[in-house]
């Protein structure tokens, strides 16, 4: 069994509990009362590259990252920073997230907020959007076609942007039938763990051009953001390299004005 598989299978008996515990009509009035979701496309396709940061405590790869006591804090950081976006990591088994982390960021930023999770049902993103995500992760290496389709178009009808991850070319395809508006090509193959930073420069010229670009994982820094934005990436996603730094809003503040530097404008 691949390590994706024992994470959806500690993620579905997770969801079993909760599902037992509240109801869709619940999460349905829930989400009803929400704050109107913002636009997740237009935050990530302004000027430069934009920077979206995550809140991320652990991670099956490294174990413990770190503690993060205040998440919505450390999302604020991020904001300051000129974070365009928040990811949230709201799985717990193996990243120590949660949806009270995803609602206690909400309450603090303006910016878009991502619910990052292993989402195979519709009751997930019911429940992104009643802790008030904007935005909403679907792996497609985790989900069959039939279901991948129609959940990027609940997504969409209950007000969320799907984002939606890849790590190779079949994957795009898969992504772009969908009908994605934003592919994440994630560095990391999450059956091996193994990140190989050669797949976004592989993987996006298979991305039509109307559609947003994310690059995701291993970003340590401007450099990284740089060659990223030189293979065609809109955003980058970065989590380790944040949270487990000293100053988190001096770092993404660094990232953001690599990402706007005029000389990689031309460029791009
Ligand atoms: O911490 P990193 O290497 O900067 O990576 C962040 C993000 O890309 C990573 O957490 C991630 C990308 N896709 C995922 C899917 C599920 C869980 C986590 C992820």
């Amino acid at each position: 069994m691949s390590v994706l598989d024992e994470i959806i299978d500690g993620v579905r008996a997770d969801l079993a509990e909760r599902q037992a515990r509240v109801s869709l009509d619940e999460l349905k009035e829930a989400a009803a009362k929400a704050p109107a979701a913002k636009d997740g496309v237009a935050a990530l396709k302004g000027d430069g590259v934009a920077v979206i940061c995550e809140v991320k405590r652990s991670s099956p790869s490294k174990g413990a990252l770190a503690a993060i006591a205040d998440p919505a804090g450390l999302a604020a950081d991020y904001e300051a920073g000129g974070a365009a976006a928040i990811s949230v990591l709201t799985e717990q088994r193996r990243f120590g997230g949660s949806l009270a982390d995803l609602a206690a960021v909400r309450a603090r930023v303006d910016v878009p907020v991502l619910r990052k999770d292993f989402i195979v049902t519709a009751y997930q993103l019911w429940e992104a959007r009643a802790h008030g995500a904007d935005l909403a992760l679907l792996i497609v290496a985790a989900l069959e076609q039939e279901a991948l389709v129609s959940l990027v178009e609940r997504a969409e009808s209950i007000g969320l942007t799907p984002l939606v991850e890849v790590h190779d070319e079949d994957e795009v395809a898969r992504a772009v039938d969908a009908g994605a508006k934003i592919i994440g090509v994630n560095a990391r193959d999450l059956r091996t763990l193994q990140v190989d930073r050669g797949t976004f420069a592989r993987v996006a010229p298979e991305i039509p051009g109307h559609i947003v670009k994310i690059a995701e994982s291993g970003v340590r820094g401007p450099h990284d953001l740089i060659a990223y934005a030189n293979e065609g990436a809109d955003a980058v996603l970065v989590g380790e390299s944040l949270v487990t730094g000293r100053d988190p809003r001096s770092a993404v503040s660094d990232l953001v004005a690599a990402g706007t530097h005029p000389a990689l404008r031309q460029g791009r």
